[in-house]
């Protein structure tokens, strides 16, 4: 008797297919949310998972690969109100049995799980943990353990193997592991870069030569196919290869012998082939730049190898492990990472992948010198700012409705309109928690000075206008960060140049410190309120004291809550 769990927000849902399960003479369970099954101790040895795509709680598609970690390692038959191509395509690269529309009728579900039932029946239920070499693969999130199922798969067998990912992303880490797992590990393994091949000598790299086959063949020399022989043949790159060395090479598959140039007798070679691209070969193929034949041969078994910034739960771990060889390399003592770097690589994209991780870290380990942490600080320039200028961006698109809304009029509608500043005390600092007592931010306000507009002395909305944010020009005695009047087109914060640990004048106090936002936030609201009071209120001088441009002026003075003369409190 089979254990059969149901994930799935629909109850109907669930009792009918229960039934139906149960007709069938197993055993089902279900819950109507992730958290549910999460709790639920049958959940662990489920054989089969029908998990819907939606779920109250979060996403079937997104905890497919958790699940299909199960001890029991379930079939997963996703399930879903809303059909489409690309969940069926996601659902199936995660491990997924099926991927079946609901469209209302429970008994859709019966022949996938027939099936599942019947390919169940004929593998171990309990795989357990898959035994692998994979010493050089580091990492324990649930894409790169997918593709530790399917190094295990392929090595179990001589199938032909396509690997895709991106560029960095691990592909030869991965080929190797499937030979050194597979019965050839005892034989050698080739790697060929289709991309280098030179198109006059690309057969004679593959296949060898004779003697005298071209001017400055004076030996017999072997080909990489020959070498790879009782061993792996890895083809890296083969998107690359040229129309005319894919018609060869397809034969060269097919029947394991070939003749080098030059020479008249084929000569065979037991190679396991082995295939990695960047490219989509079936589109290559539609537009007829790649052989579908030599495709449909290449694919026998497929891994598709997740982006790093799509499995970043790696990151603290390669991390560590690349900062530890990096610091061996240089004969350094070890260094360890900061909460701060952490999250800085977690909120880069690597479009290098693992290939770019390691140089930055090798990069932010000489930068770092003697310092036994290394901070987001010691990044190189390029990450920093890629990093900020995201960020940056994705502030711009919260701020979006806001800025998009419509104005309605200069001063927006309160429910009960007052001055909030208390008077300003004549020492009181411009910048918080620079006084004796931090403990409360007092604007600088004079009596009879202005009167905000707002009811609340915080703007609107705290973390608005990074993007307003020009690089910081300190004013002295005024804000940490002075807004200048340009509007930057491309917003990047402004980094600092010196590390944290070499600027000099460090603040000896240690108040708790606000979040940032917050605390620049009071800082500009300080500086407008001291600017207006210092030019009694007279737009055309404020502008000439802080160097802003009337426009961008009235833009902060109307973030911030601070009337305008012409709006002063009566
Ligand atoms: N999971 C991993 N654990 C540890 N190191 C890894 C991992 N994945 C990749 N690397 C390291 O990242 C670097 C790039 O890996 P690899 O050469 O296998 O990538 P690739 O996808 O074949 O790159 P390319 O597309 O440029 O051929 C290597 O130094 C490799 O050791």
């Amino acid at each position: 008797m089979a254990r059969i769990f149901i994930i799935d927000a629909d109850p109907a849902f669930c009792e009918s297919l229960g039934a139906i399960v149960a007709g069938l003479g197993h055993q089902a369970e279900h819950t109507q949310s992730l958290t549910a099954a999460l709790a639920s101790p049958s959940l662990r040895n489920a054989d089969i998972l029908f998990l819907n795509t939606a779920l109250p709680d979060g996403s079937g598609l997104e905890a497919l690969p958790k699940l299909r970690t199960l001890p029991a390692r379930p079939e997963v038959i996703m399930t879903t109100d809303a059909a489409s191509a690309d969940g069926a395509e996601r659902a199936i690269r995660n491990g997924a049995w099926d991927y079946v529309a609901k469209q209302g009728a429970v008994d859709r579900m019966v022949l996938p799980l027939i099936r599942a039932l019947d390919y169940r029946g004929r593998k171990p239920v309990k795989r357990g943990e898959v035994r692998l070499k994979r010493d050089s693969i580091i990492g324990g999130s649930p894409g790169l353990a997918r593709c530790l199922d399917i190094v295990s798969e392929a090595a179990a067998s001589d199938a032909s193997t396509l690997l895709y990912g991106e560029t960095g992303v691990g592909k030869e880490v991965f080929a190797r592991a499937i030979h050194d797992n597979s019965q050839r590990n005892t034989g050698p393994f080739v790697a060929v870069d289709c991309a280098s091949l030179s198109r006059t000598l690309a057969g004679s790299t593959l296949f060898g030569h004779r003697k005298g086959a071209f001017t400055g063949a004076d030996k017999d020399r072997d080909g990489l196919v020959a070498q790879a022989h009782k061993g792996t043949l890895f083809l890296d790159e083969i998107g690359e290869l040229p129309l005319a060395m894919q018609k060869i090479f397809l034969r060269v598959l097919q029947e394991h012998r070939f003749r080098p140039v030059g020479g008249r007798a084929e000569i065979t070679s037991d190679f396991r082939l082995i295939c990695a691209t960047n490219r989509n070969l079936e589109e290559m193929v539609s537009r007829g730049t790649f052989r579908s034949d030599l495709l449909f041969r290449m694919r026998t078994v497929v891994m598709h190898i997740p982006p790093l910034r799509e499995r970043i739960d790696d990151l603290p771990e390669l991390a560590n492990h690349y900062i530890r060889r990096i610091c061996g390399k240089y004969g350094m003592p070890a260094k360890s990472i900061s909460t701060d770097l952490h999250a800085a690589l977690r909120e880069y994209q690597w479009p290098g992948n693992v290939r770019e991780l390691i140089h930055t870290l090798e990069r932010a380990v000489l930068a770092a010198q003697d310092e036994t942490k290394l901070f987001s600080r010691h990044l190189p320039d390029h990450v920093r700012i890629s990093i900020a200028r995201a960020a940056a961006n994705t502030q711009q698109t919260e701020d979006a409705p806001a800025a998009l809304r419509p104005a309605s009029g200069d001063v927006p509608a309160q429910a009960d309109s007052k001055p909030v500043h208390a008077p300003l005390p004549p020492d009181a600092p411009l910048i918080p928690g620079t006084s004796d007592t931090p403990d409360t931010f007092t604007p600088p306000l004079r009596p009879g000075a202005f009167c905000s507009i707002s009811e609340s002395a915080e703007p609107t909305d705290l973390r608005d206008d990074l993007t307003l944010l020009p690089p910081a020009t300190p004013t002295a005695g005024a804000s940490a960060q002075t807004p200048t009047h340009q509007k930057s087109a491309t917003p990047v914060r402004s980094l600092p140049s010196t590390p944290y640990s070499e600027i000099e004048d460090k603040p000896q106090s240690r108040q708790p410190l606000r979040p940032f936002f917050e605390y620049r936030d009071k800082a500009f609201l300080s500086y407008l309120i001291e600017l207006m009071d210092q030019s009694n209120g007279d737009i055309a001088t404020a502008c000439t004291i802080s160097e802003l441009s009337r426009s961008y002026l009235y833009d902060l003075l109307k973030k911030y809550g601070i009337a305008t003369p012409q709006r002063k409190c009566r």
